[in-house]
């Protein structure tokens, strides 16, 4: 029987990352002495808004990791050979007392022909599928599904939906499913949308969401809730969670949102209210770690071919021709990665992870000479974040930032493109032509593709699930292809990017031919680097093996 270990067991094993604490005050996380009643709280010193103001604003902040919740606070179970169970918050940690109800999906007539509906208690997914004959066990995480018993009757649920950050294919199926499953599967008639990301909770107006109203949202792209960056004041958005008596907050989005959900939940659980917070992670740029992709990743990916397709077409068609093509990728380079592998006809992809150089032996100008020579054409993809560091050194840099205290980052595709013309026109090594594409937001205002609604509607689904169960406090994704609850703290604690030493990575320098510009010595070092940092090299390798088995990467409840 698995056991809840005590911290100093905790601490003591190797396969769990602590958080760092930062930012971190016990007198306001302490479950003792949960009140009703609101108080005055200081959590909103952790929120960007209290370093960055509405706008651009002068200083760059990248948004500050929340505080990971006190180790006695992480719900560790572990069990024989190596077994770890991160489990996530249920409402009866601080409210004991709950009352349970049967499931309603057990009189569904559309359910009840399923075999084993029910999710069982002890079901676990492992985080780590590859395994040798003597590994432990390893960390999991808690199955999602539906369960047995719930802690809300369906007339007592009063459920919202808030989308925030940049927006993504599939947001509206996102909304659409929550709001469908809830009343379809559970009999939830009350769900509220709030408008404009996290400010909407108290400066803007709500809408009433049924299944009529979001009938077809998910054809169309964008949320119809709208979004926001910036605006996340913790204590505003609980008040106005308590003060309209909503018991289920989905909070959709990316890196950013979930740090902001995790605040929320603590605030909660500090005033003892009987609320579940379930992040569901969004974000195009697939930066979430733990969880295999985002939703919106795949048609994002499928919608920047367009692009790339132009740009061959062009380049092929004229003289020495180069057609360059910029993706989003802010920190992480996996759109301009994937779109570059789906295409083929990409000789070059440059991203964040991977920093490159212009000039001399080795350099991105000798490639593309050596390209336009020998095909008299060439299409290069650069995603965003790359070379940021390379703009600073040529621009005078301006530590700008969104709302939300992202760094706001320089036009990198125009600035490639203007020192390829300009190496040209000084070396005089031959006539150039280049046509620029940036297909910047077409990416992901479009809807989603039919992939990705069956993914979020397994999500909201998921979601959904976990709510009624009790449990909270949690971000909910697919994990080797099941879906599980993750805590705040395990999505929170890193940002998910290109591991340029696995495998995917090795397989696009062999796809475009393209030179590593990283020199031996630098590789033997980011080796070294990597394996000392599990999590990090953790997560490539199993989609790797996922695909190279053949797998289908649809995530299954
Ligand atoms: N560390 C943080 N603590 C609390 N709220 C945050 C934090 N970082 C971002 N947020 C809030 O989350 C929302 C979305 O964040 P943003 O970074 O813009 O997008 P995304 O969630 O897509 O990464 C914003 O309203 C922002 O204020
Ligand atoms: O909408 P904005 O503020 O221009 O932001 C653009 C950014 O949004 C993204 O599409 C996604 O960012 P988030 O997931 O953090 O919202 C980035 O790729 C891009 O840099
Ligand atoms: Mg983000």
């Amino acid at each position: 029987m698995p056991t809840v270990s005590s911290p100093s067991t905790i601490s003591s094993l190797a396969s769990i990352t602590i958080p760092k604490v930062r930012c971190f005050d016990p007198a306001n996380s302490s479950p003792a002495g949960f009140r009703h009643r609101r108080r005055s709280m200081n959590h909103d010193d952790c929120s960007p808004e209290s370093s960055v103001s509405n706008g651009s604003v002068t200083v760059a902040t990248d948004s500050p990791t929340p505080p990971p919740p006190p180790i006695a606070d992480m719900k560790i179970v572990t069990g024989e050979a190596g077994y770890v169970l991160e489990d996530v918050p249920r409402l009866t940690d601080y409210l004991p007392d709950l009352p349970t109800y049967p499931n309603p999906l057990q009189d569904n007539p559309s359910y009840s022909v399923v075999k084993q509906y029910f999710v069982n208690m002890d079901d676990t997914v492992a985080q780590t599928i590859v395994v040798q004959k003597n590994s432990p066990r390893g960390t999991h995480f808690r199955r999602a599904g539906p369960r047995q018993k719930v802690y809300f009757e369906s007339d007592e649920v009063h459920a919202c939906i808030v989308t925030c950050g940049g927006l993504c294919p599939g947001l509206n199926t996102v909304i659409r499913e929550i709001v469908c499953g809830l009343h379809h599967m559970y009999g939830v008639s009350k769900v509220l949308g709030i408008e404009g990301g996290y400010k909407g909770f108290y400066a803007r107006n709500t809408i009433t969401l049924t299944p009529k109203v979001v009938n077809d949202i998910h054809k169309r792209g964008g949320t119809i809730l709208g979004t926001s960056r910036g605006g996340h004041s913790t204590s505003k958005i609980v008040d106005s969670i308590e003060d309209r008596g909503i018991n289920q907050v989905y909070i959709i989005g990316g890196d950013g949102t979930q740090k902001g959900a995790a605040v929320i939940f603590e605030e909660i659980r500090r005033r003892g209210l009987k609320v579940a917070v379930i992040g569901i992670p969004k974000t195009i740029d697939n930066d979430i770690p733990v969880i295999d992709k985002s939703f919106g990743f795949d048609t994002a990916v499928e919608e920047a071919q367009r692009a790339i397709n132009a740009a061959h077409v062009e380049s092929e068609s004229i003289e020495n021709c180069i057609g360059v093509v910029k993706l989003m990728g802010r920190n992480s380079g996996f759109i301009a990665m994937y779109a570059t592998l789906a295409s083929r006809d990409v000789d070059c992809c440059l991203i964040p992870e991977s920093p490159f150089y212009l000039e001399g032996p080795g350099g991105l100008f000798e490639y593309i000479e050596k390209k336009l020579k020998e095909d008299g054409h060439m299409v290069l993809v650069i995603a965003e974040g790359a070379g940021q560091e390379l703009l600073s050194e040529s621009m005078r840099t301006m530590h700008q930032a969104d709302a939300s205290g992202n760094k706001l980052l320089q036009d990198v595709g125009l600035w490639i493109s203007q020192k390829i013309k300009d190496h040209f026109a000084r070396t005089h090594k031959m006539a150039i032509n280049l046509k620029y594409i940036d297909p910047t937001y077409m990416i992901r205002a479009v809807p989603s593709n039919a992939s990705d609604n069956v993914y979020c509607t397994l999500l909201a689904h998921s979601a959904i699930h976990g709510a009624m169960a009790g449990y909270t406090g949690f971000t909910v994704g697919p994990v080797n292809g099941r879906h599980a609850y993750i805590p705040f703290y395990r999505i929170n604690e890193r940002q998910h990017k290109v591991v340029i030493t696995d495998r995917m990575w090795a397989r696009l320098l062999s796809s475009t031919n393209q030179p590593s510009f990283l020199d031996p010595k630098e590789v033997a070092r980011k080796k070294i680097e990597e394996t000392h940092e599990p999590e990090t090299s953790h997560d490539q390798p199993e989609v790797a093996t996922a695909e190279q088995n053949g797998v289908e990467h649809l995530p299954k409840i």
